[in-house]
């Protein structure tokens, strides 16, 4: 039966690097991927991995019909034996559900893989679609850690290492920016709750009132 299956973790826990193995492995065996991606850092119509791979991909625009699309393309000759959908959390929910249609009317497995919860701990609208409709979600096994070595959970937005809780939901960035950039950092949920990054935590330990006192 084909399946509707949401990969998701938080950023950097190689989500993005399980589709590119999942292409590669099927595409090897002559059958033919259509992948969406929306908003991926190495740019429009790309589906990059940190560890280096790349490949490219159709970039989903606002208001496009994912179902449509690929009724178009099997139409006019082309070939889709199963689809993925990488940076699924900018898809718009109208959207899950033309990738759901794809499972159960064209009969073709949608892979789709995506970050559950913004800098907020909020669900994307895509995402919740997706743990709506998924047949199966699958937590990647590649743990992300929070600087403290506990399992990381939660996305935190920064900004010169602090973490920020205003702003727009979709800000498209990475781990590990420079300094004035925004950026991301991946935590466990108390250190999230608490708003502590590696950044605050160490300038936390050098602070005087933690200081060790030298017994006179
Ligand atoms: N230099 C490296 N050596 C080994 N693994 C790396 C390296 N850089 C990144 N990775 C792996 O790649 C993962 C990020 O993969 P990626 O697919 O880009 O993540 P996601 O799509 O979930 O944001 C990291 O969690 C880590 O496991
Ligand atoms: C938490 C959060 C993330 N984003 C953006 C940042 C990145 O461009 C992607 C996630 O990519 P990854 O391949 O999973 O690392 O999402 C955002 O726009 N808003 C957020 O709150």
């Amino acid at each position: 039966m084909p399946e509707l299956v949401f990969f998701s973790g938080t950023m950097d826990c190689g989500k993005s690097t399980l589709a590119l193995q999942i292409e590669h492995n099927r595409s090897a065996r002559g059958l033919a991927g259509m992948i969406f991606t929306r908003d991926d850092r190495a740019g429009e119509g790309k589906l990059s991995s940190r560890l280096g791979l790349v490949t490219d991909a159709v970039e989903v625009e606002d208001g496009q019909d994912l179902y449509v699309y690929l009724v178009d393309h099997l139409s006019q000759g082309g070939r889709a034996d199963y689809v993925i959908a990488d940076e699924a959390q900018f898809l718009a929910p109208e959207q899950i559900d033309q990738l759901a249609r794809v499972v159960d009317d064209l009969g073709l497995d949608v892979f789709a893989f995506g970050i559950t919860t913004d800098f907020r701990s909020k669900l994307f609208p895509g995402s919740q679609r997706l743990v709506e409709l998924a047949d199966r979600i699958e937590v990647l096994q590649v743990e992300a850690l929070c600087w403290c070595g506990a399992r990381a959970t939660h996305n935190a937005r920064t900004i010169d290492g602090e973490m920020v809780v205003e702003g727009a939901q979709v800000v498209v960035g990475d781990v590990n920016q420079s300094a004035g950039e925004v950026g991301y950092e991946v935590l466990c949920r108390r250190h999230h709750r608490r708003r502590m990054t590696a950044a605050s935590a160490r300038a936390a330990a050098l602070s005087p009132d933690v200081l060790p006192v030298p017994s006179s």
